[in-house]
């Protein structure tokens, strides 16, 4: 048969069986109707359907409207509970990234940490996560996903409590590592979750309600770093170990919740399955979810065989060899465009744009962490409308440009660096770099030196470059700024990793339009669309590497951006992320498809064309093949097309 005479076929059954879905809701008592008055009602919509084969724009009418009967399904409220308690899961893994800047400048005092331990703490975790990250894919194969999140609470649980006791940095160390495993574990888990019992017309907006938690456990813990930072002694000891509550909050409630319908049925418990499926759905029925998730894992099974390690299937199977190609390279863009350099680099930033005040510059710091919160907001509500395609595009154009307008500004900030115009001796008589730098911009990238100055109006005068303080960088290691109080006193100004400049208003600019940008598209888009791209049977492998990936540019970009900026100057290293940023935006172009509105079990069909043809398939939405049992034989049908199957 021809592709166009296949297609309508296909058209004609999904037109009938859509009207037949339309009918039966019509009717007054709600019911789908006694036998006689559905074979009556067969009849008609047969009637109605063919004459509507004819036209293909009425055809797309009722498909349109079936498609919109079916979104109207009355949602049951426990699908979000379920999401709800789940997405804890990922306003942990906010809360803990995010507060650990705040506490590390209580404790850098307290325990006198360096920097070898201060990055130990930061990036501990995030390693942690990666690790944990991929080994929960196996960990959800063998056990399901509700023990794991079960298992990510408790040790969210035990993290917080060690953090919070801990009397020494070894102890921190070991904290940071317990919790870092609970995010990796979480991050990947919680998103299939979601996934896995959404409806589909919803499940976008419930899996992006997981990165709304995200950023918004980052936003909450920037409040409460810059609400403790008032208590220098024992304050980081509140904000680790604050993180137990919703923990223990989310562990109880999923003592109470019920596992994935589709985890179920993989693994043979059809019955408990079923149950949950339609406590799940309320009182709509099920039969055909059911059907449709059973066929499609005999199907999958008979098609990719069983043997091996998953891994190796997804890899030799060119769907899914392509799918776990999208989702990791969403996952490796979303983290080169430099979100994290943002986030845990914003009080920097914002100094550059001339915020002298250290606590002032915590405060304006949530105030970023709160755009990127507000912003995800409106990708929680433009998911479903734009659809994911779309929405990622959008987004990555304007951090793009943000990019560039962010690197612009580090660049004018450079070029009218201001100059050094005295040159102190070391007391003690050693020789330092510090003094070899004629303007801020040399000094500014040397992770050895400061500027110490005093300002004319908005001029700096007296400025010298000298070493900072081996324990704190907050001051100078000798000199007139080597003294935070008294240099305050005297009205001098201490500026390490930035330079004062007229141009602010240019970062600031990039950095808000930067967020605007990111939070609704990039920032949500790459854990929706990994939750659901793959198919049953690789869905915990292909999420456990792609969160793994996540990780993996996390820790390199995270960690490598000061000696980046040192190398490439801050310009530079925007530039840098622009340049990936533009490569993410022609993968995502070429590579990723569309997914609203489609059953987890229609996607992997996306996925059947070569590679980097997604542009060109824009307008497919809706056409899809499913494989539904029709009296023992496999038929292709559309969706909505259990009305006469058994
Ligand atoms: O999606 C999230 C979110 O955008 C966070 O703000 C960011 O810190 C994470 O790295 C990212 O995965």
């Amino acid at each position: 048969m021809s592709r166009k005479a296949s297609e309508n076929v296909e058209y004609t059954l999904r037109s009938l069986s859509n009207l037949m879905g339309e009918k039966r809701r019509r009717q007054p008592d709600g019911s789908a109707g006694s036998s006689a008055a559905a074979a009556g009602e067969r009849s008609l919509i047969a009637a109605e359907s063919c004459s509507s084969i004819n036209s293909q724009a009425s055809g797309g009418e009722l498909e349109r409207a079936a498609r919109r009967q079916f979104q109207q399904d009355e949602t049951p409220g426990f699908v979000y509970v379920v999401s709800v308690f789940s997405a804890l899961g990922g306003f942990l893994f906010g809360y803990d990234t995010g507060v650990v800047s705040g506490a590390l400048l209580l404790l850098k005092r307290e325990l006198n940490l360096g920097a070898l331990w201060q990055e130990l703490l930061v990036s501990s975790t995030v390693g942690a996560a990666a690790l944990s990250a991929l080994a929960g894919g196996v960990l959800n194969g063998l056990w399901g996903r509700r023990p794991c999140i079960l298992l990510s609470s408790c040790f969210f649980i035990a993290g917080a409590a060690l953090l919070a006791a801990a009397q020494d940095k070894e102890t921190l160390l070991g904290g940071r590592i317990v919790v870092g495993l609970g995010i990796g574990v979480a991050s990947m888990t919680v998103p299939v979750y979601i996934a896995e019992v959404a409806p589909p017309h919803l499940r976008g907006r419930l899996v992006t309600i997981n990165t709304l938690f995200i950023t918004g456990g980052q936003f909450f813990a920037s409040v409460v770093d810059g609400a403790f930072s008032y208590l220098a002694k024992d304050g980081w000891r509140y904000m680790l170990g604050l993180s137990a509550v919703p923990a223990i909050i989310q562990f109880f409630g999923f003592l109470f919740l019920p596992e994935s319908p589709r985890w179920l049925i993989q693994k043979g418990q059809t019955q408990k399955a079923r149950r949950i499926l339609s406590q799940i759905r309320g009182n709509q029925t099920i039969d055909e979810e059911y059907d449709s998730i059973k066929n499609n894992i005999e199907e999958e099974e008979k098609e990719v065989g069983a043997a091996g390690p998953v891994i190796c299937r997804m890899l030799t199977y060119p769907p899914t060899r392509r799918a776990l190609i999208v989702g990791c390279g969403l996952q490796m863009f979303q983290q080169l465009s430099g979100i994290n350099t943002v986030m845990y680099y914003s009080a920097t930033i914002l100094q550059m744009s001339g915020v002298q005040d250290d606590s002032l510059a915590i405060w304006l710091a949530a105030v970023t962490a709160f755009t990127n919160f507000l912003f995800t907001l409106v990708g929680v509500w433009l998911v479903e409308k734009v659809g994911r395609r779309k929405l990622t595009l959008g987004s990555l154009t304007g951090t793009t440009v943000a990019l560039i307008i962010l690197a612009l500004g580090f660049l004018l900030s450079a070029q009218v660096s201001p100059r050094v115009t005295l040159n102190p001796t070391d007391p003690s008589g050693q020789n330092s770099t510090c003094t070899n730098y004629s303007y801020c911009n040399g000094c500014m990238l040397d992770p050895d030196c400061g500027l110490c100055y005093k300002l004319n109006k908005s001029n700096v005068v007296e400025s010298s470059c000298v070493p900072v303080k081996k324990e704190s960088t907050m001051a100078a290691a000798w000199g007139r700024c080597s003294n935070e109080t008294r240099f305050k006193r005297e009205e001098l100004f201490w500026a390490y990793n930035f330079c004062p400049t007229p141009y602010s208003w240019t970062t600031l600019l990039g950095l808000i339009l930067y967020l605007v940008f990111f939070a609704p598209g990039m920032g949500p888009m790459p854990w929706t669309v990994n939750s659901e791209i793959y198919p049953l049977w690789a869905r915990s492998t292909g999420n456990a590497c792609s969160s793994g990936v996540n990780w993996i540019f996390n820790v390199l970009v995270s960690l490598t951006f000061l000696h980046t900026a040192e190398y490439l100057t801050y310009y530079g290293a925007f530039f840098l992320y622009a340049g990936f940023a533009g490569l993410g935006l022609i993968f995502i172009y070429g590579c990723l498809p569309e997914t609203k509105g489609k059953k987890l079990e229609e996607i992997e069909s996306l996925f059947e064309n070569r590679l980097c043809t997604c542009g060109i398939s824009d307008s497919d939405e809706g056409r899809y093949i499913e494989y539904i049992r029709v009296k023992g034989s496999n038929y292709h049908l559309s969706d909505n097309d259990a009305s006469d199957v058994e």
